[in-house]
């Protein structure tokens, strides 16, 4: 009787739980493929146990569960957001499932704990894909962006994998010369190689691009498309990011709702043509805007620490990286100035 008294209660905890993850990716990401397979889920853990309907009810007795006390009096289950929430109830279920799954063997009911492990397989995955509705977040350290012309004849592709290798948490692609079909064979690559080492992946000016790969996000500058609209394409849940060379350009960045600007470039520079716009403009957005900010534009080794002791946390450099004779080296050795 204790025995299908265990596995009610967990049967009830993993479709509980499934249910907040269903409605979760129902109403707030309205993601179709989740939604459905949750759905299917919750629907297959009800199926399996009919037949055992009546011994389940027979032994539930909620009125003298001792967990009930432990539990209201307890604040391990606090949730603060969104993603905890979603976490919490992902544990929940998978826990559950393993529950029903060994509690199914002493019962004799082999071939339903097969199928509940099967399950929690599947909400593994569901639980992985779920989380792509999330949006990364800018990291902080070295900001890198491919320049083929400005590396000593290695490849887009090369200077990338070099870059991983060194330890860089994001990289932008940036090319200006090939034809649309070059830059998208690219961008595919880089992107598979950015999945694969946990690298943010942002595509610069082609919005239409960085939806087709599924990009992590796009950097657009400000003669590109305006960020409402470019949000209207790509959704909430990728990265916006902005150029800005003034105030003015930053405050309404934020307002538009990008989730990082550039802020630059703050040295003369020859990758880019423009006139810089100094460290004053640095410290102006270090004193008055809220959201993260990349410095960049003509920094270098020998000048990275100023702009950091200004307050840049994230800092983008071109041509040092990939025209440094070691790119991983490089990566490293800034890294270590800036931490
Ligand atoms: C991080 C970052 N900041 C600024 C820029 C410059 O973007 P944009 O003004 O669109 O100029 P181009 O790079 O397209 O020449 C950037 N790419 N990345
Ligand atoms: C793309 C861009 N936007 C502002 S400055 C710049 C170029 C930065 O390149 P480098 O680090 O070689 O000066
Ligand atoms: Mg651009």
């Amino acid at each position: 009787m204790k025995r299908f008294r265990i596995l009610d209660a967990n049967i009830n905890r993993a479709c509980e739980g499934i249910r907040v993850l269903e409605d979760i990716s129902r109403f707030n990401f309205e993601d179709t493929v989740s939604t459905k397979e949750l759905r299917e889920m919750r629907h297959r853990v009800r199926k399996l146990f009919l037949p055992l309907d009546h011994k389940l009810l027979l032994a539930r007795d909620s009125k003298k569960d001792i967990g009930k006390t432990i539990s209201s009096n307890s604040d391990l289950d606090k949730k603060e957001d969104i993603k905890n929430l979603i976490f919490g109830n992902f544990k929940r279920v998978n826990e559950a499932l393993r529950t029903i799954e060994e509690i199914s063997k002493i019962v004799g009911e082999y071939n339903i704990s097969k199928e509940i492990e099967n399950l929690r397989f599947f909400s593994y995955e569901i639980e992985k894909n779920m989380s792509k509705n999330f949006k990364k977040i800018l990291p902080k350290g070295i900001y890198g962006i491919t320049g083929e012309k400005f590396a000593n004849g290695r490849s887009n592709i090369e200077c990338v994998k070099s870059m991983i290798d060194g330890g860089i948490k994001i990289i932008q692609y940036r090319e200006k010369e090939k034809s649309i079909k070059e830059k998208i064979g690219e961008i595919i690559e880089i992107r598979n190689l950015c999945r694969e080492n946990d690298v943010i992946f942002i595509v610069n000016d082609h919005v239409d691009i960085a939806i087709l790969v599924d990009a992590d996000g796009v950097h657009v500058g400000q003669d590109d498309m305006d960020i409402h609209h470019v949000r209207k394409l790509i959704g909430g849940n990728k990265i916006i990011g902005k150029s800005t060379h003034c105030l003015e350009d930053a405050e309404k960045a934020v307002l538009d709702g990008a989730d990082y600007i550039g802020v630059g470039p703050i040295f003369k520079t020859t990758t880019k043509e423009k006139d810089p716009v100094g460290l004053g403009y640095l410290e102006e957005v270090v004193k008055n805007i809220d959201i993260p900010f990349v410095a960049i534009g003509g920094i270098k080794e020998s000048n990275i620490e100023d702009v950091k002791r200004l307050g840049a946390a994230s800092i983008c450099l071109v041509s040092e990286i990939v025209g440094a004779e070691n790119i991983e080296k490089k990566i490293k050795k800034l890294n270590e100035i800036i931490d």
